[in-house]
């Protein structure tokens, strides 16, 4: 694997307001590859803002190290032995890595092209050619039209692309994006989130995408780590996170992506369920990638005469793969049913009997 672009090792960051401490970060290590999109999800307070400030050292770390592109920007060890770049050279630096937020932060006196074209200040270039970059941004956002309106005279999600355009004025490796679609409508979230999937895509921009919408992950990210008082519970591939939480929390966040919760909720509580005869079970069935394929349901009934009566199905597609769930009724002898149990474990699918036989 080849060296990420970005590596953060060991960070805590400790605040001491008035006397009192806080451990906004604690201990965290990520590295994020060349062309990842990488959620930080959590809740408000967990630390995620604090710890991607750090990338930029818009926040320096009390402890650990933040290698940018195997640069080292900051080394501080417990015993207080700092490295760090700085001046001039960190200016520079900082300029390579753009950044949005949620409340777009615009210059609300200046049109849209002059928002741009602020993030411009210290090229060097003649005004024409930073004028002709600017045209190509707002294309690149679909502002072309918008050049001389001015923020007040846009939308949310308008505003958050003049905030994308600026951003990217000085074509930068990496783009934090913090609480970029938190202000914003479901339509105009899933935009700019496919906006960012498409400069990933085509300029392989590495994304840092903080957030508290396991949905944003879903729709995005290639990996994700999940952020709690400072600590990353767990990290990994999005497929992974989502098919395998471990911790509560990201079962939780899960849980608020999909609303499967409620729907095993409600079926749960239904009459049916509620009234399940004697030798009939209620199951959960998940499965990723090809065991979606699989006629599953024909092969119960076919190979082990067990009727799987289906009551909830949903289909999600996550970096590219299916993961399904189904809520099923199982009705069999006995015998068939764990035979049928063990070819459903051959398949990779996970069984998990809510009521009935073994529950
Ligand atoms: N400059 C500061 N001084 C003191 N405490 C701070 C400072 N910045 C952040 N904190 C505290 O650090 C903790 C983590 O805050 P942080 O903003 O990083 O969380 P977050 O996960 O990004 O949440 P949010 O989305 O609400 O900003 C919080 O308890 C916060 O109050």
């Amino acid at each position: 694997m080849t060296a990420p672009i970005i590596s953060l090792k060991d960070i805590d960051v400790t605040f001491t307001p008035k006397g009192k401490t806080i451990h906004a970060v604690q201990d965290v290590s990520i590295d994020v590859q060349k062309g990842d999109i990488y959620g930080i999800v959590g809740y408000s307070g967990a630390g995620k803002s604090t710890l991607v400030r750090t990338v930029n050292l818009l926040q320096e770390p009390t402890s650990g190290s933040v290698t940018i592109n195997g640069e080292t920007f900051f080394s501080k060890t417990n015993d207080g032995a700092a490295t760090k770049i700085k001046g001039k050279e960190l200016k520079e630096k900082r300029r390579k890595i753009g950044m949005i937020f949620q409340h777009f932060n615009l210059l609300n006196e200046r049109t849209v092209e002059e928002n741009v074209l602020f993030a411009l200040e210290n090229n060097k270039e003649k005004e024409k050619i930073k004028k002709e970059k600017v045209a190509e941004l707002l294309e690149l956002v679909d502002l072309s039209d918008r050049a001389k309106q001015y923020p007040s005279q846009l939308s949310g999600g308008q505003k958050q692309r003049v905030a994308i355009a600026r951003a990217l004025a000085n074509d930068p490796e990496i783009l934090i994006s913090d609480e970029a679609t938190s202000a914003l409508d479901p339509k105009t979230t899933r935009q700019i989130l496919d906006l960012l999937k498409k400069l990933n895509k085509q300029y392989g921009l590495t994304v840092l995408l903080i957030t508290h919408e396991m949905e944003a992950v879903k729709a995005i990210a290639d990996k994700v780590a999940v952020m709690q008082n400072g600590r990353v519970l767990e990290k990994g591939s999005t497929l992974d996170i989502f098919t395998k939480p471990q911790a509560e929390l990201t079962k939780e966040f899960i849980a608020t992506a999909t609303n499967q919760d409620q729907a095993i909720q409600a079926i749960t509580d239904s009459e049916t369920v509620k009234n399940l005869p004697a030798g009939q079970t209620f199951a959960e069935l998940k499965y990723t990638g090809n065991s979606t394929n699989e006629p599953l349901i024909t092969s119960l009934y076919e190979q082990f005469g067990v009727v799987a009566n289906i009551l909830y199905g949903n289909i999600e597609v996550l970096q590219g793969t299916e993961v399904g769930s189904l809520l099923v009724i199982l009705s069999s002898e006995k015998d068939n049913l764990d035979d049928a149990l063990a070819f459903l474990a051959s398949q990779n699918v996970t069984v998990n009997i809510l009521k009935g036989a073994q529950a």
